[in-house]
């Protein structure tokens, strides 16, 4: 099953997304309305709210009078964050209970307009943001919703911010334009994203990546491997000791495979066997023919560069996971090469230049790979020398 949180500010087209998810095949499940369930007339979620709020939120038919509770909230942090109390712990019991519903091969779509602000993010296999510029989103709602601009205002100012968001967002979806293109991107994105995604990961492969193709330096590339740090803490729990970015996407300006590398720190590889199912269905299957780095000359035994692989089964971001443990050699080399790359000017630019000239020379990975060799063996004493001169170790005292 392929966990999708939906998100996006007050307006700004996640129903209309969502709808067209449904009719593709998702199983959505929609906190909003799920917030209406849970305070309905005689439940414990009402009468907590009028025992917190008082009997004026109540209509004459006993029901929750919701402008009044909305004049009481908006606007007024200490209330607000009384209700989303009461009424967030409810809805993501109901929305367990419903995802737990959904076929096993299925796709299920949290629709949760406060995903960011509650944090939920890395709990999803993948989040997407539909945004539109603001005063957009106050038009469509003050006319084809009939929502008054100041109640509109006050949930933008109580909502995250574009950024914020932006940082959450593995897709972006923008929804400034017409109906008709934002369901087209929808379909784009279920085809060519979400249904190979659902596939690999119930199956345990990954997607193909072709030969090294170099591409210049993505600002983008922390910011996605933030993301895929924190969904793989929160699936290791605490046999990750650590997850850092690793590799030369996490050296700013230098040009690289778009792959992000990822390395976690375990105890002992036994860990990381107990953990290989769990990272499978986080949306990280094992690559099980790699279980070894090359030994480098500081330290020739193989044995200590034993490793496990995982590979993303995301379509739309591939990145590899390598788990590797406390004091072992690769794990130590892993974080030094790209601090040295980020300290030193020269040896990136050098780095650049072996990897764009090998990739124009080789088509396939394990070739490109051995054929950097010879600048490794020699960079290495530099990196080494560099470690030394500066004092680095791969574990600074916090
Ligand atoms: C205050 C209430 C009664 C107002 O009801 P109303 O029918 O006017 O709005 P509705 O529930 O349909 O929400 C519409 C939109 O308002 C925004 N919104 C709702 N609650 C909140 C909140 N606590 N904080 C910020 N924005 C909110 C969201 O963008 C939501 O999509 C209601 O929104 C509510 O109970 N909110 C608390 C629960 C909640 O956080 N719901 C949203 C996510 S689960
Ligand atoms: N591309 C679009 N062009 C014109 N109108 C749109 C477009 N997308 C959505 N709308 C309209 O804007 C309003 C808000 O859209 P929608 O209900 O999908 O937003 P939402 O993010 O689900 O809102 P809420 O946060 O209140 O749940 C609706 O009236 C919808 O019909």
């Amino acid at each position: 099953m392929l966990q999708v949180g939906l998100t996006g500010g007050i307006g700004a087209g996640k129903s209309t997304v969502a709808r067209r998810l449904a009719e593709l095949g998702a199983t959505v499940v929609d906190s909003d309305r799920i917030a209406r369930e849970v305070v309905e007339p005689g439940t414990d979620g009402l009468r907590e709210i009028v025992a917190a709020f008082g009997d004026d939120v109540l209509a004459e038919d006993g029901s929750l009078n919701r402008p009044a509770l909305a004049a009481k909230v908006f606007g007024n942090e200490e209330n607000r964050a009384r209700l989303n109390s009461i009424v967030h712990p409810r809805v993501r019991d109901r929305a367990v209970e419903l995802t737990g519903k959904a076929p096993a091969d299925g796709i299920v779509v949290q629709d949760i307009p406060l995903l960011v602000e509650n944090g939920m993010a890395p709990a999803f296999h993948l989040v997407v943001v539909v945004d539109a510029d603001v005063e957009l989103r106050v038009h469509r709602l003050t006319t084809s919703r009939g929502m008054d601009e100041k109640d509109v205002r006050a949930r933008i100012a109580a909502q995250a911010s574009e950024e914020q968001r932006r940082e959450a967002a593995d897709v972006w979806l923008d929804n400034s334009g017409a109906e008709e293109d934002i369901r087209a991107a929808v379909d784009e994105l279920w085809h060519n994203r979400l249904l190979p995604f659902e596939r690999h990961v119930r199956e345990g492969t990954y997607p193909e990546r072709g030969g090294p193709k170099i591409v210049d330096y993505d600002p983008e590339w922390p910011r996605q491997a933030r993301r895929l740090i924190a969904r793989l803490k929160l699936a290791a729990g605490d046999k990750a000791l650590r997850v850092d970015h690793v590799g030369s996407t996490a050296v700013p300006g230098l040009a690289a495979k778009d792959v992000i590398d990822l390395q976690m720190t375990v105890a002992s590889l036994d860990d990381a066997d107990a953990l290989a199912e769990t990272l499978t269905g986080a949306g990280f299957p094992v690559r099980p023919e790699f279980t070894r780095d090359t030994p480098k000359a500081t330290d020739p035994d193989p044995e200590h560069w034993r490793k496990r692989m995982h590979v993303s089964a995301d379509p739309g971001r591939w990145a590899n996971l390598h788990i590797r443990a406390a004091g072992s050699p690769g794990r130590r080399y892993a974080l030094l090469f790209p601090a040295w790359l980020r300290a030193d000017d020269e040896a990136r630019a050098e780095y650049e230049a072996v990897k764009r000239e090998t990739a124009s020379r080789f088509a396939d990975i394990p070739t490109y790979a051995d054929a950097k060799e010879p600048w490794f063996a020699q960079a290495d004493a530099r990196a080494e020398a560099w470690a030394e001169r500066e004092g680095w170790t791969p574990d600074p005292a916090a």
